[in-house]
């Protein structure tokens, strides 16, 4: 930002507040004009003030970011998905805490620079009192959501700055963290912005409403609304309370649905509230609540709930730190150890987990590392990948089926997946792929938990800890009605996003493991410079392509060498513009298809090991492009 154009701001700032409004017809929003007011008066800084933005260095950002873990945890990845449905670059996605410290981020790698001359990087203070009226801050203090667009920030500095900030509050009502969305953009639209800001507000009450949902295991919770339909939905009331039914945290659309203040009801007995006798809705209590039904308020209305029961309290066998030496794969990425750690100790509460991450970043080795970590290590492990079963088969492969019924059978019929991951974990991978009829019927099974066989007519108890993984964007598939919500919701009690290789910080670990494994015990030395180059490369294949190399460069070596020159005939097998592309298989993925599928002469798995993808993976795109055989 040229100095002439802040000192002309900070003019404009200065008549405005003053009263003379700036000639342009400067804000008339109240709530901006008392923010530059306490700017001035309160905090007296300077709009003409170009001093760099207060940052919190490590490691006190670690006493900002770890009370706060279970929020960061459950944010993120809505954060991730925010950012992908504004679907261009120029966003940048921050959570702070109460006191405007940015705990967490989400931006595009490459727009790194841009984001952190603008100050918005994880550590940077964005409270009122040091950087004047902004998205954050100024949301801190009007407790509301906020916009703040390009000049009616108060420093000249942050006039390129469009900003979306929308509280979150814990169970108790306190102000917990800010979500903010900040844009450099500039050619945006007011539809755009509007959309900006709905988005960020919608996130905004989504990380709130999981995070109640969450907050207290060892209380009932009442789910709550007057509509049947709503209740599990975003409006809906949300109620915790003890074994004597006292009742213990709200959230702020109970209260109106109710018509009553915080102090009316937290401390109170539920049946000052309901006129339905208490152990008539105890009744009702579930560990999976999937029915609603009608409960009368003292006052006469009517509302439908549902009542989860406090959760089971975790097996003393399950491990307090648990084994993540011991699960034989490299997680020595700290973020992806800390999401290991999270991820296994909400799955020994029975909590579903979800893994999302490109293709080949490892999600099955992940899942299969959390049962080896598990209290369910003895017991067994069921992958399914649902997008390679044929769909004509996928009902009988899951469910099973008793002998003889149906054409091809067989006579003592077969055991289906899921009871063959009876008192064990089940996997189910590229879930998003499930056809829709299918999901219906999983629904049932998960929140029934009993399995029916094809042609059955007894129920069989299951009992399955499930963590199921895409590469998709599950949100997006909900929102195309690709994908059931309730069934979202039912498997993604726990997200965790597997990050791509080329962002890992334990690759050099990862390639020195997976090369020990390739080499099979034989002696491998790779030339100088080969590392490096292999460290260097993009990986649109992840994990598995980085395996696939470096197993043809172990068949490849010469006396146990591996050479630079055995380096560089394999890695031009990707073309130049795949390593290059931010999204290396985006924009030139067709034509890159259609250049392997040729040279191959349509040789499937030659294409797949070529990419470093799996088959499946290779048809999906195959059809996703509309590439299909000649003749
Ligand atoms: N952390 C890891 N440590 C060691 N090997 C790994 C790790 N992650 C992945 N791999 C290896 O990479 C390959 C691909 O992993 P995996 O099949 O788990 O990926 P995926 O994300 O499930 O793939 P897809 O998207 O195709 O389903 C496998 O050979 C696996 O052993």
């Amino acid at each position: 930002m040229k100095p002439a154009l802040i000192n002309a701001h900070a003019q404009q700032v200065l008549q405005a507040v003053q009263g003379t409004p700036a000639s342009h017809g400067h804000t008339t929003d109240l709530a901006i004009t008392r923010s530059w007011r306490r700017c001035l008066d309160q905090h007296q800084l300077d709009p003409a003030s170009r001093r760099a933005p207060n940052v919190v260095e490590h490691p006190r950002l670690q006493d900002h970011r770890a009370p706060l873990e279970n929020i960061i945890s459950v944010a993120h990845w809505q954060m991730s998905s925010l950012h992908q449905q504004l679907g261009r670059d120029g966003h940048v996605v921050l959570l702070t805490d109460a006191r405007g410290v940015a705990i967490d981020s989400v931006f595009n790698e490459s727009e790194r620079a841009v984001f952190q001359r603008s100050g918005l990087w994880l550590g940077s203070v964005w409270s009122e009192d040091c950087e004047g009226t902004n998205g954050v801050g100024t949301c801190l203090v009007e407790q509301q959501h906020v916009t703040i667009r390009r000049d009616e920030h108060f420093r000249g500095k942050h006039v390129g700055l469009t900003c979306s900030a929308s509280p979150i509050f814990d169970a108790s009502g306190e102000l917990l963290a800010v979500l903010n969305l900040s844009s450099v953009r500039d050619d945006h639209g007011l539809q755009q912005h509007f959309q900006a800001m709905a988005l960020t507000d919608l996130s905004a009450k989504l990380i709130e409403s999981c995070f109640f949902l969450g907050h207290d295991p060892q209380r009932y919770l009442l789910r709550f609304h007057p509509e049947a339909g709503f209740v599990g939905l975003l409006g809906e009331g949300q109620l915790s309370f003890d074994e004597s039914a006292r009742i213990c945290s709200v959230n702020q659309a109970a209260l109106g649905l109710l018509g009553l203040s915080r102090d009316q009801v937290v401390g109170q007995s539920l049946s000052m509230l309901l006129e339905t006798p208490i152990d008539q809705v105890m009744c009702h209590a579930s560990s999976q609540p999937s029915v609603c039904w009608p409960m009368r308020l003292v006052d006469g209305r009517l509302l439908y709930g549902q009542l989860r029961e406090p959760l089971r309290q975790v097996p003393s066998v399950t491990p307090a730190i648990p084994k993540i030496n011991d699960v034989h794969v490299c997680l020595e990425d700290p973020r992806l150890q800390r999401s290991f750690v999270r991820a296994l100790r909400v799955l020994e509460r029975d909590v579903p987990v979800f893994l999302q991450g490109e293709t080949g970043t490892g999600k099955e080795a992940f899942a299969a590392a959390l049962h080896r970590a598990s209290s369910r290590a003895s017991q067994p492990f069921v992958a399914i990948n649902c997008a390679a079963i044929p769909e004509t088969l996928i009902e009988s492969e899951l469910f099973g089926y008793r002998g003889g019924s149906f054409t091809g059978a067989r006579k003592d019929g077969m055991i289906g997946k899921l009871e063959q991951a009876h008192g064990g974990i089940l996997f189910l991978d590229e879930i998003a792929d499930m056809p829709l009829a299918l999901q219906t019927r999983l629904l049932r099974v998960l929140e029934e938990r009993q399995v029916v066989p094809l042609g059955g007519a007894t129920a069989r108890p299951l009992d399955v800890r499930l963590i199921s993984a895409s590469h998709q964007d599950l949100h997006a598939c909900v929102a195309e009605g690709r994908f059931r919500e309730d069934l979202f919701y039912r498997i993604a009690g726990f997200a965790v996003q597997l990050p791509p290789l080329r962002e890992r910080s334990d690759k050099g670990r990862l390639l020195d493991l997976l090369l020990r494994e390739e080499a099979a015990g034989a002696r491998v030395r790779l030339e100088a410079g080969v590392r490096e180059r292999l460290l260097a490369q993009p990986w649109p294949g992840n994990v598995r392509q980085l395996r696939t190399c470096l197993r043809t460069l172990v068949a490849l070596a010469l006396e146990g060498r591996v050479t630079l020159d055995d380096l560089a005939e394999l890695l031009p097998a990707v073309p130049a513009t795949v390593a290059l592309a931010e999204n290396p298989l985006g924009v030139s993925e067709r034509q890159t298809l259609l250049t392997l599928i040729e040279a191959e002469h349509w040789h499937i798995a030659h294409v797949a090991a070529r990419l470093g993808i799996s088959r499946n993976t290779l048809y999906r795109k195959l059809r996703h492009h509309g590439i299909s055989r000649p003749g």
